[in-house]
């Protein structure tokens, strides 16, 4: 049994970035007492999804929210997957950047978000990313205690050969700071968390923020878990709150055994 206990916190953004950070201590004090060895936060926890706020939202790698998250970390000796933020580097780019820490606070990942959300659906969601973001070019695994785990942002999970990418380079489980809208999140969101899983035998985690409907952008919330074999283990509804979801890692092994869709790929076809 290699058992992990995953915390989502599907969090209410505020204008004011320093409000949503300071909101996480009892945050992480609860998840703690729930037995969380891992927390996972929204994407884009602390700027509202808005693409002018991201340039003015945006900090250097290991900047104030960085510090404050890994302190955090630390401090409640979790795995930290922080959500998204915006990033600016020397270069003035700015990228939705998500961080990884372990339970010392060090970073052991971090990903870019390489597929930048500029859609139009008529009658339905606008946005364009692109307009402040420049997109990342890697696709990112990490190893943890419990074994190795891809990491992506929201729209990447749309983008079947990225789960795979990260799946071949060993991940069991794909985490996914997300923010779907009133648009995609009834048509997509859960069908995409269950055939990723099933697809790749692996499982899924997207932790989104809570509906506002005071904010310009609605998001569809739904944080969800989902096992390799494409059970919905959890899911909220579009409110605040916190989801516990514990499983064990040694069910990608035996889902892959049992059905060996990895096995039997025709690659070259
Ligand atoms: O793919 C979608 O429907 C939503 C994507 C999104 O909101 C994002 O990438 O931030």
């Amino acid at each position: 049994m290699k058992l992990l206990t995953v915390a989502q916190l599907q969090t209410r953004v505020y204008a004011q970035k320093e409000t949503n950070l300071s909101l996480l201590d009892g945050l992480f004090c609860q998840a703690k007492d729930a037995g969380a060895d891992m927390i996972c936060l929204p994407e884009m926890f602390s700027c509202p999804y808005e693409t002018p706020n991201f340039p003015v939202y945006a900090e250097p790698s290991g900047g104030p929210s960085w510090q404050t998250l890994s302190r955090l970390a630390k401090r409640y000796q979790v795995y930290l997957s922080a959500g998204s933020v915006p990033e600016s580097d020397e270069a003035g780019n700015v990228y939705n950047t998500a961080y990884v820490f372990d339970r010392e606070g060090r970073q052991i990942a971090k990903h870019r978000k390489v597929h930048l959300f500029d859609i139009d659906v008529k009658g339905g969601q606008r946005f364009k990313e692109s307009d402040t973001l420049t997109a990342g070019d890697k696709s990112t695994v990490f190893d943890t205690e419990f074994g190795p785990m891809g990491l992506c942002i929201c729209y990447d999970f749309r983008f079947p050969e990225l789960a795979r990418r990260m799946v071949l380079d060993g991940a069991q489980v794909i985490l996914v700071p997300a923010a779907f809208n009133m648009t995609t999140g009834p048509a997509h969101w859960e069908i995409l968390f269950r055939s990723r899983a099933v697809d790749n035998q692996v499982f899924t985690f997207g932790t989104a923020p809570a509906r506002d409907m005071d904010a310009s952008y609605h998001s569809w919330g739904h944080s969800i878990a989902v096992s390799p074999w494409g059970t919905v283990l959890n899911q909220m509804e579009a409110e605040e709150g916190m989801q516990i979801t514990s499983i064990d890692l040694d069910e990608v092994e035996q889902v892959r055994e049992q059905l060996p869709l990895l096995k039997h790929r025709m690659a070259d076809l």
